[in-house]
């Protein structure tokens, strides 16, 4: 008799991991009993009404909050305790709510400094302009160029980016963030007052730098979601209401509710 190997795929690895989150501000419950997994490869949308309590929970995947309790892991670590910074060094970059761009600095500047969080040496290591140091240098000459390319600002690398339209600043941001080419990328509401076209090419630029990577994105546009997001979360008054497909999730009858408000029938 011969045995015949079972051909198991192995289950895709987690990239966050969020269990019974609370968090409270005094009597207020920001949040209150939300789980998500995020596998690797994922495009991850949370949703909900304002005040809902989708940046909270950013925040808390990020490490910029703690919460009052509940667990988070973060590529197979416990982050619930970490330092922002030490969580960005396991592999996280985030993009905040209000464009976070140097406006006085170039795009190229901007892009050094995105880069910064992951150089090795320190300012004597640059003075002596040790090999390694170098070495640095020139990868991020490297870098800078194909986020140039990625992000479509070769012709702007020495603009100042105060300069640019709101939409080009705001990929500029993803610029910065994907400096230090990290695994998981957060983008708190990236398309917030983009215009129709800016947003198409918000739309195209995560497409393509998405291969590869785990994105999470907070957003209120829904169509940045439907075209994005493989699944989303919902959030209603600090609870989860569903998770599922952008289609599914925009069909549930308490994501309609919330949305329109419970007297507009
Ligand atoms: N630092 C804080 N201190 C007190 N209350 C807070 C704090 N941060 C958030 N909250 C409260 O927690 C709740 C959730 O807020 P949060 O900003 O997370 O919602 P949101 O869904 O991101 O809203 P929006 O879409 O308007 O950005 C709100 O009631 C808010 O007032």
């Amino acid at each position: 008799m011969h045995s015949r190997a079972l051909s198991v795929s192995p289950a895709p690895a987690v990239a966050v991991r969020a269990t019974d989150i609370v968090k409270r501000y005094g009597g207020v419950t920001a949040l209150n009993g939300v789980s998500l997994t995020v596998t690797e490869g994922e495009v991850f949308g949370i949703i909900g009404p304002n005040g809902a309590g989708k940046s909270t929970l950013f925040d808390i995947l990020c490490g910029i909050t703690k919460p009052t309790s509940g667990a988070i892991e973060v590529l197979g670590r416990d982050v619930g305790h970490m330092a922002p910074h030490a969580v960005a060094r396991t592999g996280v970059a985030r993009t905040f709510q209000r464009t976070a761009v140097f406006a006085d600095a170039t795009v190229f500047e901007n892009l050094r400094y995105g880069r910064h969080a992951s150089f090795r040496h320190g300012v004597l290591g640059r003075i002596v302009g040790s090999s390694s140091c170098r070495a640095d240098e020139q990868a991020f000459q490297e870098r800078a160029r194909e986020v140039l390319a990625l992000t479509g600002l070769d012709g702007d690398r020495d603009r100042r980016a105060g300069v640019l339209a709101y939409g080009v600043q705001r990929r500029l941001a993803v610029g910065v963030a994907l400096m230090a080419d990290p695994k998981i990328l957060f983008l708190d509401e990236p398309a917030a007052g983009m215009n129709g076209r800016e947003t198409a090419d918000f739309i195209a630029l995560i497409r393509a730098v998405a291969p590869g990577r785990t994105i999470l994105i907070v957003e209120h546009d829904m169509a940045v979601i439907r075209e994005l997001c493989g699944r989303a979360l919902v959030v209603v008054d600090g609870r989860p209401v569903v998770i599922d497909e952008p289609q599914h999730v925009l069909r549930h009858p308490e994501v309609i509710t919330a949305y329109l408000g419970a007297d507009d029938e």
